[in-house]
């Protein structure tokens, strides 16, 4: 039987493509599309299986939330989440309405991306300097992206575990040059027309750089990934919060 799929923020540039995708996908059935304004509680686990969401960082934490209490699955690729809003899905999901209820958020669905998350987290251990460049589409509401937030923790993680230490650097006067820094890794947002979605993971050691990039150039990159996550909450399995597509890519 398809899959009943809800779309909401059916109207924004990703959840327009997932509306397409669904709709060509031939195991999945299209059900409700909301926007801004419209009721989330028509959505119910009569109409649909699983909800896909992608809306805007301030109001997604309470569309999960409302969801949640729904009865419904949901897949999120809205970016925002700290470990605070993480906190509040994993307890919601802990008294859902339906038993092994699922959530599944993802900072970034397409395959470059994700891939080069995780390289950058196997190099990180071997480079004395690491810093990340990301580079979007100037209408993007945040900065730095979800994905270089993502990207930073994994290598602060990966280092921490190697004890490494602080990365060397002797700047004294700093007027917003050096970015953002997140867990120790600094973080720089560049917002250029003509972009869409593009990371770099800079590496150094004396004498050596290591360079990882993923460029995006189309929305439509990101569908897969979606459709995967649609696939496998629908198959079911998943029960509580996860986060991150790599977590389906047998990495
Ligand atoms: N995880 C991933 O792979 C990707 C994540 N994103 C993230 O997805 C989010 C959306 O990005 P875009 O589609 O470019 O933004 P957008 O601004 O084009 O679309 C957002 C849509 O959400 C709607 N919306 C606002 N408040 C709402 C509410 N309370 N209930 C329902 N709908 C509401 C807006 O009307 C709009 O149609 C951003 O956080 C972005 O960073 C974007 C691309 C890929
Ligand atoms: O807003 C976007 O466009 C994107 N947002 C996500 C992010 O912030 O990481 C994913 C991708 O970079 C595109």
């Amino acid at each position: 039987m398809a899959v009943k799929v809800s779309v909401v923020g059916a109207k924004g540039r990703m959840g327009s493509h997932v509306v397409e995708a669904v709709q060509g996908a031939q195991d999945m059935q299209l059900a409700l599309t909301l926007d801004a304004g419209d009721d989330l509680t028509t959505i119910t686990p009569s109409n649909t299986d699983v909800v896909v969401e992608f809306t805007v960082p301030s109001v997604s934490l309470n569309n999960v939330l409302a969801l949640i209490a729904q009865g419904v699955d949901v897949v999120v690729g809205t970016t925002g989440w700290t470990a605070d809003k993480l906190a509040q899905v994993t307890a919601a999901l802990e008294n859902a309405p339906r038993e092994n209820q699922q959530v599944f958020i993802a900072p970034n669905f397409a395959i470059s991306a994700v891939l080069a998350d995780h390289f950058a987290k196997v190099a990180a251990p071997y480079f004395e300097s690491a810093e990340v460049i990301e580079l979007h589409h100037p209408t993007k509401v945040d900065a730095p992206s979800g994905t270089a937030i993502h990207t930073a923790q994994g290598i602060a993680d990966a280092r921490r575990a190697a004890g490494l230490g602080a990365m060397p650097d002797a700047t004294e006067t700093d007027g917003g040059s050096r970015g953002q820094v997140i867990d120790g890794v600094h973080v720089h947002a560049i917002r250029l027309r003509g972009l869409n979605a593009h990371e770099e993971v800079l590496f150094g050691n004396a004498g050596e750089q290591l360079t990882i990039r993923a460029d995006s150039f189309d929305r439509i990159s990101f569908m897969p990934g979606v459709l995967l996550a649609v696939r496998k909450l629908a198959a079911g399995g998943h029960s509580g919060l996860t986060v991150g597509l790599d977590k389906f890519l047998d990495l």
